[in-house]
């Protein structure tokens, strides 16, 4: 280990501080975090550093992602990775490295004492593979001798032999320092420069009108004065040719700035979809749903092209009225022009009604077709046959009249603004036609700006009708992007012995201990809970009866932390939600009733293992294969051409309703939680496999809370 890396190597004791220091320099901190890390004791053991530089990560409002590469590849990873914390070892203690970016073919470092120093690549690579690369060396030493590898070749070689062996070997322990998709918004925009570039592109754009009307000026100017010679044919020909690296400059800049508001965009709008309210999805239906996905597909495409064209479109308006002023009916021409763009307004608001309009049928189509497919079968088998397509007929018929009325409104937007605004502003040159003053180059000033502001209000028209269309698709998908937002936590790190209970509840043995909880669906509604006070102790068996919609699942919810009470205190191994956050899904975890839980469709080793890592390793396969025989799967398994590997779900393998209720408890007992809930999941299965079934639950779960009628 070099020197100079040992220098700048932080102790683990420093870990916050360092972060925190690393965040500023790499301009991802506004001001001040609101939860600083300085002032948090580091991680205890070196097992736990990941899952604390997560939390520290998120502390701060980022995102710290852990990232891996294979030796052979180590050095262009370290040129991409900042900014990251990088844990190495230095005689024998754990200690970290925070690296900012590559520059100038090394690392920039942030030391100990706070100062920015530079790494060689090379020499930090070397450090991280030595371990990995010694015990070779004598063995590869021998193979070139043998080989009789001249000198000058073998180090060459030597290093290819090496990158061969260790081909498969990673180096981990890293974690790059990012701005989450869930980060606020204006924070990511200035992150992006995308503010900048959009500035950079409209310079771009106005710099090409600016030349293209030079061009013209010379020209016409040169043919009306009647002095067309090389002189003023060069100084044309001079803009024009300084128009074919603007238009490149301009054309790259719209891409480039395309590309990356479409990233943003759509890693926004992903992360708000994983984080929508679940009771608001499950209220809006899948139809809704379906609607609002196509819609944010559209904003994407919609909102870039609309965007541009309307850009263009004003940087056109703006000249032409600078070149319409100068010419033979200035004042005319601007308060025409001026009467011509409120009509474009009053024609784009009057389309954006009946848009609006026709989105909403659409959607209320989409969701009822769906509806109508999912339940194809009861409708098919129960529904009478008069009634099947009559709600499908007047929906479409709906749809079609106000998607006709749309059209309509949108005909005299693009296809008669601009040629309208043609005949209108010709007429205003009739009298200075009419004065006879024909020849003026006053008149060809007025022509230009003319046939410029045709082509601004057909760009502007084209662009305001997309941005309509982007508009509403905004409104259907803003709740994915608002959902997207999350404040940075500022809960205390727990480590895993806090989870355990080694440290909340000592000795008390309680696992759920719950006083005074209440709950209900809507507020003002009846509650569906009240007065619940209830305590499991570690290691129990429960059994939970109740008449049908007494609650039982609700407060099942509440245990496993899918639903908050909405008064009383809740503890789980001695800690609440807000110090617990999302490690309550790791100490709770339930097997949801059936018409609540799903099949998901991918393998059926997925299917049971997705509440661990994945992809899953040898003995996780191994121990999930032998629940299933324990819970009498077996045949199944036989059956299934490719095993525990078999596709299952919708368009995979079908599964009958006991075989489905036992992989649902399979995929419960799995998690290795230390509260078990089966929401009645032995309600399918025949009283010899129940009782097969119910034993093997007994014997794994930790502690145990089963769902059941009498
Ligand atoms: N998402 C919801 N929105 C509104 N009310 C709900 C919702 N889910 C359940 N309820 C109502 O809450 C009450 C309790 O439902 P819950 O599913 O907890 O009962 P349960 O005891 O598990 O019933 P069962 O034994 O029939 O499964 C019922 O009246 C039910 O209609």
């Amino acid at each position: 280990m070099s020197s100079t890396i040992a220098a700048l190597s932080w102790p683990l004791a420093r870990l916050g501080e360092g972060i925190e220091q690393l965040a500023r320099g790499a301009n991802l901190l506004a001001t001040g975090p609101r939860n600083p890390l300085t002032a948090t004791s580091p991680p205890q053991h070196r097992a736990e550093l990941g899952t604390w530089i997560e939390w520290a990560g998120e502390r701060l409002g980022l995102e710290a992602e852990p990232i891996e590469s294979f030796v052979p590849q180590v050095a262009e990873w370290l040129r991409d990775i900042g900014p990251a914390i990088l844990q190495i070892d230095i005689a024998g203690e754990a200690r970290c490295l925070f690296l900012l970016r590559s520059r100038f073919g090394g690392l920039q470092v942030l030391g100990p004492d706070l100062q920015w120093s530079t790494c060689s690549v090379a020499g930090l690579r070397n450090a991280l593979c030595a371990d990995f690369e010694a015990p070779l060396q004598a063995e590869i030493e021998g193979l070139l001798a043998l080989a009789d590898v001249p000198e000058r070749r073998r180090k060459a070689v030597k290093a290819l032999l090496l990158d061969q062996r260790l081909a498969t070997q990673k180096i981990e322990n890293c974690w790059l320092l990012r701005q989450p998709a869930t980060a606020n918004l204006r924070r990511q925009l200035a992150e992006s420069g995308l503010p900048r570039r959009a500035l950079g592109l409209l310079v771009a754009l106005a710099v090409v009108y600016a030349l293209e009307i030079a061009g013209w000026r010379l020209i016409g100017a040169a043919a009306l004065n009647g002095r067309l010679d090389f002189g003023w044919l060069s100084a044309w020909g001079l803009a024009v040719f300084s128009l074919i690296p603007l238009h490149w400059i301009s054309g790259w800049l719209d891409a480039g700035f395309a590309l990356d508001v479409g990233i943003l965009l759509k890693k926004r709008m992903l992360a708000g979809a994983l984080r929508l309210d679940l009771e608001a999805v499950k209220q809006q239906g899948s139809g809704q749903l379906l609607g609002r996905v196509m819609e944010s597909q559209a904003l994407e495409s919609l909102s870039l092209n609309g965007g541009f064209s309307t850009l263009i479109g004003l940087v056109e308006w703006l000249f032409a009225a600078w070149i319409l002023s100068a010419g033979v009916a200035g004042f005319g021409h601007l308060l025409m022009l001026a009467g011509w763009t409120v009509l474009a307004l009053w024609l784009t608001g009057r389309y954006l009604r009946r848009l609006k309009h026709t989105t909403f049928q659409r959607m209320t189509m989409t969701e009822q077709l769906v509806e109508r497919m999912v339940g194809h079968r009861t409708c098919l088998a129960q529904e009478s046959p008069e009634r099947r397509d009559a709600d499908d007929d007047s929906l479409l018929n709906d749809y079609l009249l106000s998607a006709s009325e749309t059209d309509a409104a949108l005909i005299p937007l693009i296809g008669s603004l601009a040629r309208g605004w043609l005949v209108l502003a010709l007429l205003g040159l009739s009298p200075a036609f009419v004065s006879g003053d024909t020849a003026s180059i006053g008149l060809a000033i007025s022509l230009g700006g003319i046939l410029l502001a045709g082509r601004a209000f057909s760009n502007v028209a084209t662009g305001l009708a997309v941005l309509a269309r982007a508009f509403i698709a905004w409104q259907q998908v803003a709740v994915l992007f608002h959902a997207a937002y999350r404040a940075p936590p500022s809960q205390p790190f727990l480590s895993a012995a806090d989870l355990r209970g080694e440290v909340g509840i000592a000795g008390s043995g309680k696992l759920v201990d719950a006083s005074d909880l209440s709950y209900r669906y809507r507020s003002g509604g009846e509650p569906v809970l009240r007065g619940v006070d209830l305590t499991i102790r570690r290691g129990e068996r429960c059994l939970l009866e109740g008449p049908s919609g007494g609650g039982k699942s609700t407060l099942a919810a509440l245990l496993v932390g899918l639903r908050q009470p909405e008064s009383g205190l809740l503890l789980l191994n001695g800690l609440d939600r807000y110090t617990l956050g999302d490690n309550w899904h790791k100490l709770a975890g339930e097997a949801p009733q059936f018409h609540e839980n799903h099949i998901l469709t991918g393998t059926l080793a997925f299917n049971l293992l997705m509440g661990r890592h994945w992809p899953a390793d040898k003995p996780d396969l191994l121990e999930a294969e032998e629940l299933c025989v324990a819970l009498g799967l077996e045949p199944l398994l036989q059956r299934m051409p490719s095993g525990i590997h078999q596709r299952v779900g919708e368009t995979g393998w079908q599964l009958s309703h006991g075989e489905r209720s036992r992989i649902f408890l399979a995929r419960a007992l799995l998690r290795n939680t230390a509260l078990t809930v089966l929401d009645e999941s032995f309600a399918a299965l025949d009283p010899e496999t129940m009782e097969q079934c119910l034993s093997c639950a007994l014997a794994r779960a930790d502690t145990l809370l089963v769902i059941a009628h009498p």
